[in-house]
């Protein structure tokens, strides 16, 4: 099958020709460049209507010239997201001409196809997907029919982040290759990324979330005070790409996945594949990052997805085919891929048991016995955290974030267990080796019951009976993150790795806070907490857990239902309040 491609939904006018059987494309791209600053939706959409039919009439031609008037076997366009006005010059484009070619329209989410290009490169069958690009930032993974948003961006796109910073200083667009050559002048000199001052700016992860509006200010305030503009670019990469691939880590360890691959124009940066890649190889997981022509916008991508959508009858009726400036990809129905598959793997070794390899420790559980420190004071296994070294990391701001979130899991995992949340025992604190000692709670993490596996224990082993003890664990949840908030802190990290879940059997260790439930829940990992009286923190929370959920779990809707009831019970309404309103803001500005 030949599918001509055509995009343009915010700077780059592009037309492709994918043909499946040689697996070739070819690409025709004129982009757009602002004299100053960064794009002008009105001079991009000016671009579009007369950058667009060129491209297309030069793919077309050649197509023609060497396959006859039947080269193309259908049509695939940007549907959105991006500008109105760009997109709906792409739109009709794609429809006047697979109307005059006679041939079937195919509608394609860019963001998914930034994605699907990694994918359909790399060979991968369920990779976390990390799209770096200009108005967007989000990791996606595979589920139950959709690509879900694992985390994403509470605010600008991580290209747009940049950028607003190089309008600061007058760069114009795109600003991302000037900030890398600029950190390049002050990393460049033989001593190595690691060797150079770094500036601090803010850093900040929710769960799998992440915050770029601090750091953009922070930035250009340190411009407006003089400091050197190399360092603070150098700075502000560092910072920017140290938490893409903090949250990516986070979901490769969430999921249990072990591909990684990459897309969206930042993804050219090669500090930015430098970390991903470091990152990866630490924890044993492949990493793909796609040529760089089919990183930044381009009709390649497009091509491609719109062939394997068109194989799949995935077209377009014309009275259907409006663009969508607010395109999600996670609204998406993905017909493409066989819907048994799923990013969350069952049985992924560090799921069911609490010994293993997190995100960002190294988790040993230790008979305490054979532990000098407790010896005589507890006869139960003992668990020794370290917040292992990040080589992908600035060394500074690896030392900062172990440290700072050591002492602040030690501080408030006691905080939370005064506000009456089960969470274990802080036995020890080591700051200088970022290692506490913790007393062993519950047999297994509420991510690998939600996956299907590690249910064990309880009389009743009929499904009924499972997915109520499930439900009821979900639920008091929500009671425990209601208590924090009313305590004055959040959580941070409220993933279902972090819930640990006992077996209800009598005996079985641990505070239960006076919860008569039959299987005791325990917050676990506080290190990314903080205290905090707004409402926006505490929705936040919120968000990650369901988060968690919706991207792993099958009928996560009954889950995500409880969930909220047990935060009802205990907690303001004005934070559920709050959370609607997280859910429904669009990322495109
Ligand atoms: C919706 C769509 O219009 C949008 N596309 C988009 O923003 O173009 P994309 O090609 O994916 O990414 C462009 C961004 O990529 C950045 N960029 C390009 N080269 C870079 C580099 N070497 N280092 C850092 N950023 C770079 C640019 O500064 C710009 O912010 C999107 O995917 O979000
Ligand atoms: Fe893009």
């Amino acid at each position: 099958m030949r599918v001509l491609g055509i995009e343009g939904t915010a700077w780059c006018a592009s037309a492709a020709l994918h043909d499946t059987e040689a697996d070739s494309t070819v690409i025709e791209s004129d982009p757009y460049e602002p004299d100053s600053g960064g794009i002008h939706p009105r001079e991009a959409a000016e671009h579009m209507s007369e950058a667009i039919p060129e491209v297309v009439g030069t793919v077309l031609d050649a197509a023609e010239a060497e396959y006859g008037p039947d080269a193309i076997d259908a049509v695939a366009f940007s549907r959105g997201p991006g500008l109105g006005p760009c997109l709906r010059t792409v739109g009709t484009a794609a429809r006047s001409l697979a109307g005059a070619l006679d041939v079937p329209l195919v509608g394609v989410n860019h963001m998914v196809a930034h994605l699907e290009i990694g994918r359909h490169e790399s060979g991968f069958s369920n990779p976390v997907c990390l799209n770096a690009s200009g108005a967007n930032a989000h990791l996606l993974g595979y589920h139950d029919g959709r690509y879900r948003v694992l985390g994403e961006t509470m605010d600008a796109g991580v290209g747009n982040a940049i950028d607003k910073f190089t309008r600061h200083v007058g760069w114009n667009h795109p600003g991302g290759p000037k900030v890398e050559a600029a950190a390049a002048e002050v990393s460049g000199d033989g001593r190595g990324p690691e060797a150079a001052d770094l500036l601090e700016l803010p850093y900040v992860v929710k769960g799998m979330d992440f915050s770029f509006s601090g750091i953009s200010s922070a930035a250009n305030d340190a411009y407006d005070d003089s400091e050197p503009v190399e360092e603070i670019c150098f700075s502000l990469q560092e910072h920017v790409f140290g938490m893409l691939t903090e949250v990516s880590e986070r979901a490769l360890s969430l999921t249990g996945a072990d591909e990684l691959v990459l897309g969206g124009g930042v993804g050219q940066n090669d500090r930015l594949r430098e970390m991903l890649a470091e990152m990866c190889s630490a924890r044993g997981a492949a990493f793909h990052a796609p040529d760089p022509r089919y990183l930044r916008d381009n009709a390649g991508m497009i091509a491609v997805l719109g062939a394997r959508m068109a194989a799949a009858g995935d077209t377009l009726e014309i009275r259907e085919s409006r663009i969508d400036p607010n395109f999600r990809p996670d609204q998406v129905p993905v017909t493409w891929r066989d819907d048994e598959s799923s990013v969350a793997r069952v049985g992924n070794g560090d799921g069911g048991d609490h010994d293993g390899r997190g995100a960002e420790a190294v988790v040993e559980v230790v008979d305490a016995d054979d532990d000098g420190l407790v010896e005589g004071i507890v006869d139960r296994p003992i668990v020794r955290k370290r917040r292992i070294p990040k080589e992908y990391r600035h060394p500074a701001l690896d030392r900062s974030l172990r440290r700072d979130r050591t002492v602040a899991e030690a501080r408030l995992t006691n905080e939370a267990r005064r506000a009456g949340v089960p969470t274990p025992l802080v036995y020890d604190i080591d700051v200088p080796e970022a290692t506490l000692t913790l007393q062993h709670v519950g047999d297994r993490d509420l991510a690998a019951i939600l996956h299907g596996g590690g249910e064990s224990g309880g009389s009743d082993g009929s499904d009924e009976g499972r997915s109520d003890r499930t439900l009821r664990a979900v639920r008091s949840v929500g009671r425990h993150l209601a208590r924090l908030h009313r305590a004055g802190f959040v959580h941070g990290d409220p993933t279902t790795r972090n819930v640990r879940v006992g077996s209800g059997r009598s005996g079985s260790e641990g505070d239960r806070g006076g919860d008569p439930a039959p299987d005791p829940t325990y917050l676990i990992d506080f290190g990314l907490g903080y205290h905090t009286g707004h409402v926006e923190d505490h929705a936040m929370d919120l968000h990650v857990f369901e988060g968690s959920v919706t991207a792993t779990a099958t009928d996560s809707d009954r889950l995500v239902d409880a969930f909220e009831d047990g935060y009802r019970e205990e907690g303001d309404e004005v934070v559920l309040d709050r959370l609607r309103e997280v859910r429904r803001r669009g990322r495109y500005r």
